[in-house]
């Protein structure tokens, strides 16, 4: 499929979605969003993309948040049909049943730290620069990030950023848990592949029925939780990896798993 504003490609495993609007900083307009869903209804489908990576074109931006010119003449009416459109496509990406990590390669705000925070998790370069300015410009987040932000640096991180509506710099988003790792900028998809790459060497199944079991337990109470980990855990033994990586460590061999 031919897209504008968006680019994905697929190397070993690992799927590479880029939003790229780099001259305005990979601002999501109603268009990009549009693509955006349509690509990740493609790749919740493709048994071939093990993990996703999503990143930002150019050296500058992950994403700059919601196109702002675009937002500026909505009327209440089209400001929800914008707000709902960014936020199916972001529950669409932190329900995808493969992993997906977050690249961010510059500013994460508004749209963009909210794209981030649906992502499983976040690895940032030296540059990337976090924030929800929202309430500057007289808006709320609208793509989720008064729900994923807290839930991801706790309500006091959370409701600091959405409040002040401050921007904080990779360290400090690394200080307060909303990224997991910081590296120089010329290393960033290095690393985040190698981490991809590990993930993709895993037992496909059990990897998707972890995270739709994380996902499950984290919205609901804890008994509840431990009952769906329950019924996952018992579905990996009718997979062919399960024989499989057991009967290699039992064996002292090399796994090799074919994602059954
Ligand atoms: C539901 C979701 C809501 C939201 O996400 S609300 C939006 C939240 N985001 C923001 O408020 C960030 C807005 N952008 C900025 O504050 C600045 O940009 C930066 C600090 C990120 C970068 O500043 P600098 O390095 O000086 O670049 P530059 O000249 O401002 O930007 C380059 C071009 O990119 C366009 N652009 C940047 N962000 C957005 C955006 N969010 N919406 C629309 N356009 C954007 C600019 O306008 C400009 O374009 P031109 O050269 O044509 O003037």
């Amino acid at each position: 499929m031919e897209y504008k504003n968006i680019k994905f490609e697929k190397n070993n495993g690992v799927g590479i979605l880029t939003i790229d609007r780099p001259k305005a900083l990979n601002a999501l307009n109603f268009e990009t969003v549009s693509e955006l869903n349509a690509c990740i209804e493609c790749i919740e489908k493709d048994q071939d993309v093990k993990v996703l990576v999503i990143t930002g074109g150019g050296n500058k931006s992950f994403v700059a948040g919601a196109d702002i010119k675009e937002m500026s003449t909505k009327n209440p009416v089209e400001g929800r049909i914008f707000g709902k459109a960014g936020q199916d496509v972001f529950t669409r990406i932190e329900n995808l049943p493969q992993p997906v990590i977050a690249a961010v390669n510059g500013f994460a705000l508004g749209g963009g730290c909210e794209l981030a925070c649906a992502c499983d998790f976040r690895y940032a370069s030296d540059n990337a620069k976090f924030g929800q300015p929202e309430v500057g410009l007289g808006i709320t987040p609208g793509f989720g990030g008064t729900q994923r932000l807290p839930r991801v640096v706790g309500r006091g991180y959370g409701k600091e950023l959405i409040f002040r509506a401050n921007v904080i710099n990779a360290e400090e988003a690394y200080r307060i848990g909303l990224v997991n790792k910081v590296v120089p900028q010329d290393q960033l998809m290095e690393e985040v592949f190698k981490v991809a790459n590990q993930i993709a060497g895993n037992a496909k199944v059990a990897v998707q029925l972890s995270k739709a079991a994380i996902n499950r337990g984290i919205n609901c109470d804890v008994v509840t939780g431990i009952s769906y980990e329950d019924e996952v855990f018992a579905l990996c033994f009718s997979t062919e990896d399960q024989k499989e990586g057991m009967a290699a460590f039992i064996e002292k061999r090399d796994k090799h798993f074919t994602g059954r």
